[in-house]
């Protein structure tokens, strides 16, 4: 049996109603396995973000089941959510979404204070040593580049050691050498660390550093390609523009 970290079960979203009715994701089934480095790709619309955000519980879909660790989160009430976000879940954004007065240290710790948790200092060394960060700690969000912010975000991310980690154009933000040090990042929390990454992208280059490419159209999967080329990639999309 294929082991999941996350599975997607029927998911249908639709924003509004009436007239103003959008199906963002509809019946959308889909297992990430563990271990496994998945890029979510598609023309803008498509649903990408939509999927995201329903299968890491920061949104409820319409109908279907999310599972993260064998549990339905569209079940659970607002409070148990909220933990199990923090506990299992890991999110990376764009925007990077550091807190500008705190140093890179405090940034990673931040949500594990939240939630009145002491991390190990080992473990905060280790990480940040980990994202390259190391003699950095104490710099803040203004004092560092973005591929190291965005490194400090993923650190913060990895830092409850979650089920999955989520990506929504992590390096959307980046120049290209900076966000290929984020992905190689990434590529090493899946390789030598089994956890699963889930990234969205429009960058076909980006895409191809995963293991398969999730290909949306109009709120459905329309392909999965297995480790495709970026020239692959860039052919498939290409025809749905
Ligand atoms: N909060 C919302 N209210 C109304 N409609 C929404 C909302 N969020 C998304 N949509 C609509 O749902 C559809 C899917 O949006 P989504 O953001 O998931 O697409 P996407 O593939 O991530 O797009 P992009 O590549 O442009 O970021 C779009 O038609 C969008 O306009």
């Amino acid at each position: 049996m294929v082991d999941h970290a996350v599975l997607l079960e029927g998911v249908t979203r639709t924003y509004g109603n009436g007239a103003t009715e959008v199906a963002a994701l509809r019946q959308v089934s889909v297992g990430f396995t563990r271990g496994s480095f998945t890029a979510v790709m598609g023309p803008s619309g498509s649903g990408k973000s939509t999927l995201l955000q329903c299968a890491s519980g920061l949104d409820r879909p319409d109908s279907g089941a999310v599972l993260v660790a064998g549990q339905d989160i569209t079940r659970l009430g607002e409070k148990e959510l909220a933990v199990l976000r923090r506990d299992r879940i890991g999110i990376v954004f764009q925007a990077f979404n550091l807190v500008p007065s705190l140093t890179a240290w405090q940034n990673v710790i931040l949500p594990s204070r939240l939630a009145r948790r002491r991390p190990e200092p080992a473990r905060v060394h280790e990480l940040l040593n980990r994202v390259g960060l190391a003699g950095r700690e104490g710099h803040r969000p203004a004092q560092l580049s973005g591929g190291q912010q965005q490194r400090v975000a993923i650190a913060r991310a990895l830092l409850s050691r979650p089920e999955v980690l989520f990506a929504d154009e992590p390096t959307g933000a980046l120049d290209r050498r900076t966000g290929h040090e984020v992905l190689a990042l990434l590529r090493e929390a899946v390789d030598a660390f089994g956890q699963t990454v889930v990234m969205v992208t429009h960058d076909p280059e980006a895409a191809a550093r995963a293991d398969s490419v999730l290909v949306l159209t109009d709120g459905r999967i329309d392909d999965v390609l297995d480790r495709p080329s970026a020239e692959q990639i860039g052919l498939r999309l290409g025809g749905l523009r």
